[in-house]
C-alpha cells in the first residue's frame, strides 16, 4: 500500500533509515498507527512492513514530502515507542490451519471469495490467488472503500484469521449492497448458484454452522474445480522443500535465508520484489552449500594421467605433483594458489583440467581477461535492477560441488574500472584464512570457499596485480622448441585432431618433415594453439579426398577419387593444403646472415608471445646531425639508443671512432615490424653494437644475436626472458647468443638438447662484446673493468 510521509519526525527518519547512499536501501521498517483523541496515543498493535519503493515530492523550494510503497509482513505488538527507538515483537495470526473438514471447506471457499474480491478491487493484480488466507483478508480490507479509521484499527488488532475473513465480509456486503455480483458467479463453477454476494456470504456463514450430518450436502454445492490457487500453493511449498534440502549450513545462514523465504511467501506475485527474490531462491537451493566429491588418493594415477595429457613440461609437472601430494596427506591444507604463468597455447589451461582430473574434483574456468569491475567476481546488491551474482558464485553453482579446482584465467589481464578494482575482491577470494566467509553483495550470505582449489594463469607476470601476485606461487611455463613441438604434435595434437576429424591413421600419415615445414614457416607463435589448428586443417582435407573417394562419380572433380592409402602428407602436400607460407617470403633474416653490412646486428627481444630475433637496422645519411628512431620504440629503448651513443662519444678515442660525422649527419635507428611496440633496456648491446660497427665501417658477425643492458660506463647487466630469447634463436637458425653474465643461471632452465646445439658466450661489459662480436684488432683498453689484452674475434 501507499503510505505518504508528511511530518517532520518522520521525514527525518525517512532520510536517515530508509535512503541509503545508493538510492533505496532494503529495509523493514514498523508502521505505527495513533488511536484519534485527546491525547493520541500510539495503538498498541502495528504492522511489520518491507519498503518497496518511493517517491520524492517537493513543495515549494525547501520542503518535501514522500510517498511509500510498503508491504506488510506481519502485526507487531508495540511494547515501547520513544523517540529513537521502538521495541516490537511480532505476532502471528491464529486459527490458520483448519481444524475440521468443515473449517477447510470454510477456508477453501472464503479463500476462493477473497481473491475474486481482490481481484476485482485491486484491478489487474495478477497472481492474487497464491496468498494465503491471512494475507488475502488484509489485501481486501485495505483495499476497500468507506472502512474507517476506527474499522481498520480493530481490523488490525484482530488475530483471528476466520474472524477477520467475517469482518471482511461484512465490509463487502456494505460495498456491495444493491449491486450484482456477477464478477464472483463467472469465475465459481456454478454460477447459477451464486447470484450476488449475499448468497456467497450466506452460503459461507451457512457452511460454517452446518451439523455433521448435513455437510454431505453443502459438498454437493461446493465448487467441484479449483480456480488455479493449489498450483501456485505447491509450487512455493515446492520451493520450500528444495531450500529444507539444500543443506544450507546451520545459524545465521539458513536463518537469513529462510527469513527471505517467509518473505517470498507472503508477497504477492504482483510485486516488483517477487521474482527477484523467486531468482535469489533459486540460486540458493543451486548452491552447493554441503556437496562435496571425494579426492583421488592415488599420486602414482595422478603421475600416469599429467604424463598421458601432456608432454615434456617436466618442471610443472614435477611441482604440479608435489602439490597434489601434499593435498592428499594432508586434506585440509590451505593449499598455495598456483600461478601457471607462460606465453599463449603453452598448455596452462589444459594442465590445470589434469589437475582437477588427477584430483577427481569438478573443473570451471573463470576467464578474468577485461573484467573492470568489483561486482563482476562479488556480485551485486539485490537493490540494483538487474543484479546479479559475482562469477565465483556462479562458477560454484556450475561446478555443483563445494571442492571444485576453479581456474582464474588471465589475472595479468584485470582491467580497473570506476567502480572499484576487481583484484581487491579476488584478494578476498584467494585468502584462504578470509575466504571461508567469502561474501557475494547478491547472495548476502557467506559461502565457504576453502575447499577450492583456485589455479591462476597469466601470460605476462609483470602485469599481475602486486597484492595478487603476492599471494600465488608462480609455476613458470616457457615456450616451445622445434623438437618439443614436433614430439608435441605427434604424441598428442595429430591423434586428437584426426580423432576429432575421423580420420584413422589407416587413411592418413604425416611425415616428420611436413610437420617441421607446419612449424617453421606455417606457425609463428610460443605454444602449439596454431600448429593445432594446420594439422586440424590438413585433417579437414584428408577427411575430404577420402570421402571424395569414398562417394566416387564420374562428377566426383575436386580430388582425384583414386587414392592409395593411407594419404601420405610431406611438405609439398602441406604448400598445396594450406598454401604458400607467408613467413617463408617474408623472413629477411637468411638474407641478412649472409650479408657483411656494417650497422646492421642481430638482436633479442622477448614477447608475451615468445621470444623474437630483431634485425637492428642504422644509417648515416646527409642531414643535420637529427636521430631518426623508427620501429615503434617505447621510451626507455629510446633512452638505451642514447646512451649507447654517449658510450661511443665518450670512447671515441679509445676505439678510434671518428664521431665528427653523428653531429652532421642524421643517424636512422630501425627495428623492424614496426606494427608492433617495443620498449625495454635489453636492446642496449645490440644499439651499442650497432652504432660502433655504423661509425667504423667494420662488420659484425651475422650468425651471432646478441642480448643485454648497458650502462654509460659500458658495462653490461643482465635481462629477462633469456630462456624464451636463446630459444627463439634457436628456432631461427641462429646458433650463437651473447648473453650478460649475470643471466648465466638462468640458462639452466633450457633443455640440454638445444644448449648443446648452440654456442653461448656471457659478457660483463662492452668491450668483451667488441672482441667477441667484431672480426679484426681491438685497441688495448686498460682500466679496472676492462680486459686489457689485445684479442681479435674469431670469426
Ligand atoms: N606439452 C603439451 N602436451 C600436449 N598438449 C599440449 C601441450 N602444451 C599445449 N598443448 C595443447 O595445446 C592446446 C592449447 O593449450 P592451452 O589452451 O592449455 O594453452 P594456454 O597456455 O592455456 O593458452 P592461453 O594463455 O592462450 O590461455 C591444448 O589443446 C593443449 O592440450
Amino acid at each position: 500500500m501507499r503510505l505518504p510521509v508528511l511530518t517532520d519526525k518522520n521525514l527525518a527518519m525517512i532520510d536517515s533509515n530508509v535512503l541509503g547512499k545508493d538510492g533505496i536501501a532494503p529495509m523493514t521498517m514498523i508502521v505505527i498507527a495513533y488511536k484519534h483523541g485527546k491525547d493520541n496515543t500510539v495503538f498498541p498493535i502495528g504492522t511489520s512492513a518491507i519498503v518497496e519503493s518511493f517517491t520524492c515530492y517537493t513543495v515549494g523550494n525547501t520542503r518535501h514530502h514522500y510517498t511509500l510503497q510498503v508491504n506488510g509482513v506481519s502485526r507487531v505488538q508495540i511494547a515501547e515507542v520513544n523517540d529513537s527507538v521502538t521495541k516490537c515483537y511480532t505476532l502471528n495470526s491464529t486459527n490458520m490451519g483448519a481444524a475440521t473438514k468443515a473449517d477447510q471447506e470454510f477456508v477453501d471457499t472464503a479463500k476462493k471469495m477473497l481473491v475474486v474480491v481482490a481481484n476485482k478491487l485491486l484491478q489487474g493484480e495478477e497472481n492474487i490467488a497464491r496468498l494465503t488466507l491471512d494475507a488475502l483478508t488484509d489485501l481486501c480490507m485495505s483495499a476497500l472503500p468507506q472502512v474507517t479509521y476506527l474499522e481498520q484499527l480493530e481490523f488490525l488488532a484482530e488475530l483471528d484469521v476466520l474472524k477477520r475473513v467475517d469482518m471482511v465480509i461484512a465490509h463487502v456486503r456494505k460495498f456491495m449492497s444493491g449491486r450484482k455480483l456477477a464478477l464472483v458467479t463467472v469465475k465459481l463453477d456454478n454460477p447459477e448458484s451464486l447470484k450476488n454476494d449475499d448468497t456467497v456470504v450466506e452460503r459461507m456463514r451457512k457452511t460454517r454452522a452446518i451439523p455433521a450430518e448435513k455437510r454431505s450436502d453443502y459438498r454437493l454445492h461446493a465448487p467441484r474445480k479449483s480456480i488455479g490457487e493449489d498450483e501456485p500453493m505447491s509450487e512455493t511449498n515446492n520451493l520450500g522443500k528444495q531450500l529444507q534440502a539444500a543443506g544450507l549450513p546451520e545459524g545465521p545462514v539458513k536463518d537469513t535465508i529462510m527469513a527471505e523465504f517467509r518473505k517470498y511467501q507472503n508477497l504477492p506475485t504482483s510485486a516488483a520484489e517477487h521474482p527477484v527474490l523467486r531468482s535469489y531462491l533459486q540460486l540458493v537451493i543451486d548452491l552447493p552449500w554441503s556437496k562435496l566429491t571425494s579426492d583421488k588418493m592415488d599420486i602414482k594415477e595422478s603421475r600416469k594421467l599429467l604424463e598421458a595429457d601432456h608432454e615434456g613440461m617436466d618442471d610443472v609437472k614435477k611441482r604440479i605433483l608435489e602439490f597434489l601430494a601434499v593435498k592428499q596427506l594432508k586434506n585440509d591444507l590451505k593449499a598455495p594458489i598456483l600461478c601457471l604463468a607462460g606465453p599463449p597455447g603453452v598448455g596452462k589451461t589444459s594442465v590445470a583440467k589434469s589437475i582437477a582430473n588427477a584430483l577427481g574434483r569438478n573443473f570451471q574456468r573463470i576467464a578474468l581477461g577485461g573484467i573492470r569491475d568489483q561486482s563482476d567476481i562479488r556480485g551485486h546488491r539485490r537493490t540494483y535492477v538487474g543484479a546479479m551474482p559475482g562469477r565465483i558464485i556462479n562458477s560454484l553453482k556450475q561446478a555443483k560441488s563445494r571442492n571444485p579446482v576453479i581456474l582464474l584465467d588471465e589475472v595479468d589481464k584485470l582491467g580497473h574500472g570506476p567502480h572499484g578494482d576487481p583484484s581487491a575482491a579476488l584478494l578476498e577470494v584467494l585468502d584462504p584464512e578470509q575466504n571461508h566467509t567469502f561474501t557475494d553483495l547478491y547472495l548476502n550470505v557467506p559461502f565457504d570457499l576453502s575447499q577450492v582449489i583456485f589455479i591462476a594463469t597469466a601470460n605476462d607476470i609483470n602485469k599481475i596485480p602486486n597484492a595478487l601476485y603476492d599471494r600465488m606461487e608462480l609455476v613458470q611455463m616457457s615456450s616451445y622448441s622445434l623438437l618439443e613441438k614436433l614430439k608435441i604434435a605427434k604424441t598428442h595434437i595429430i591423434p586428437k585432431q584426426m580423432a576429432a576429424h575421423a580420420v584413422t591413421p589407416d587413411y592418413m600419415s604425416i611425415t616428420d618433415e611436413a610437420i617441421t615445414s607446419l612449424i617453421e614457416y606455417y606457425t609463428h607463435e610460443a605454444g602449439v594453439r596454431q600448429l593445432e589448428r594446420a594439422i586440424g586443417a590438413i585433417c579437414r582435407n584428408v577427411a575430404l579426398r577420402v570421402a571424395e573417394a569414398i562417394n566416387a562419380g564420374i562428377d566426383a572433380d575436386v580430388v582425384s577419387p583414386r587414392v592409395d592409402y593411407p594419404i601420405n602428407i610431406a611438405p609439398t602436400d602441406v604448400e598445396h593444403i594450406l598454401g604458400n607460407s607467408k613467413r617463408k617470403k617474408n623472413n629477411n633474416l637468411a638474407e641478412v646472415r649472409k650479408s657483411n653490412e656494417p650497422g646492421v646486428v642481430l638482436g633479442l627481444a622477448w614477447t608475451p608471445v615468445g621470444g623474437e630475433v630483431l634485425v637492428i637496422e642504422t644509417a648515416l645519411s646527409e642531414g643535420k646531425g637529427t636521430v631518426i628512431l623508427t620501429g615503434n620504440l617505447g621510451t626507455v629503448i629510446k633512452e638505451s639508443i642514447q646512451v649507447a651513443l654517449s658510450f661511443l662519444r665518450a670512447n671515441a678515442v679509445k676505439y678510434e671512432l671518428d664521431v665528427s660525422g653523428i653531429g652532421k649527419s642524421d643517424l636512422h635507428v630501425h627495428l623492424p615490424a614496426g606494427a608492433v611496440g617495443k620498449d625495454g633496456p635489453s636492446a642496449g648491446c645490440a644499439f651499442t653494437l650497432a652504432l660502433f660497427s655504423l661509425i667504423s665501417g667494420r662488420a659484425v658477425r651475422k650468425d651471432t644475436a646478441v642480448t643485454g643492458e648497458v650502462t654509460l660506463t659500458g658495462k653490461v647487466l643482465p635481462v629477462g626472458g633469456v630462456k624464451e630469447k636463446v630459444l627463439a634463436a634457436h628456432r631461427n637458425k641462429v646458433y650463437r647468443v651473447i648473453l650478460p653474465r649475470a643471466n648465466q643461471l638462468d640458462t639452466q632452465d633450457i633443455d640440454a638438447t638445444i644448449l648443446k646445439s648452440l654456442e653461448i658466450e656471457f659478457v660483463d661489459n662492452v668491450h668483451e662484446l667488441f672482441r667477441l662480436m667484431i672480426d679484426g684488432p681491438l685497441p688495448i683498453i686498460s682500466s679496472n673493468s676492462v680486459p686489457a689484452d689485445p684479442i681479435s674475434a674469431k670469426m
